[in-house]
């Protein structure tokens, strides 16, 4: 049904778990607030686990230049991930910096978020469906928090787009059903604890995915 987006993976277990369930993307995040943080070593190092036809999304929250070059100097990522507070002109930057595509998140709480995604899709190459922190949360995203789906439906964007926030095996197929979500992200909801991964989980939110 969605292809699925397993991201922030930490250990070369569960990144091949994910690409054998089936998961078409990865995700490492180079934000070091977060529990699923990882080193530019770490990840050079978990690159090589990821196999062809798995794309790998590096995931930052307003990077500077300097850390974009530092991170791809070394981890040749397929895709770049920005979940901060980026501006649609820092969007078109970083496309322009590092020659790669760019998805966008967006968070949305509620209609009057919606215009942000036709915005973004002028210049993003994919839109990442959020939902949107709760004020002076640590982390802008990972925080295992849906927002309402019913927001989504009906709606086009100029891009291809993804569905996150909250996601579980329970209640990805329900959300994908509601919102015709092409593609699907989760990171808490295939977790035991923040940052702690389980295979089992990811199997189960890649089979009730597809
Ligand atoms: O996962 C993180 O730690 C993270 C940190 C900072 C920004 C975004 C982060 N994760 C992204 O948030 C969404 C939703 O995650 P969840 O499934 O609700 O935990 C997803 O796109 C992650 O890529």
């Amino acid at each position: 049904m969605a292809q699925v987006k397993i991201c922030g993976l930490r250990r070369p277990d569960h990144i091949e778990a994910a690409a054998q369930a089936g998961a078409r993307y990865v995700g490492l995040v180079f934000f070091p607030k977060s529990p699923r943080a990882v080193s530019v070593e770490e990840a050079a190092l978990l690159m090589q686990h990821i196999p062809m036809g798995v794309a790998a999304v590096g995931l930052f929250v307003n990077p500077d230049d300097a850390l974009l070059d530092q991170v791809l100097g070394r981890v040749p990522l397929d895709i770049i991930q920005l979940h901060g507070d980026e501006s649609p002109d820092r969007v078109a930057q970083v496309k322009a910096l590092t020659g790669l595509p760019v998805m966008k998140a967006v968070g949305l709480s509620g209609p009057e978020d919606l215009p942000a995604l036709t915005d973004y899709g002028l210049v993003a190459d994919m839109l990442l469906v959020d939902a949107k922190p709760p004020k002076g949360a640590d982390l802008p995203g990972g925080n295992g928090l849906s927002f309402d789906w019913r927001l989504l439906v009906g709606r086009k964007w100029l891009r291809p787009w993804m569905l996150a926030g909250g996601l579980t095996p329970q209640n990805v197929a329900e959300a994908i059903r509601l919102t015709g979500a092409p593609a699907v992200d989760v990171s808490s909801g295939v977790e035991t604890e923040p940052g702690i991964k389980d295979e089992g989980l990811i199997r189960a939110f890649v089979a009730a995915a597809s």
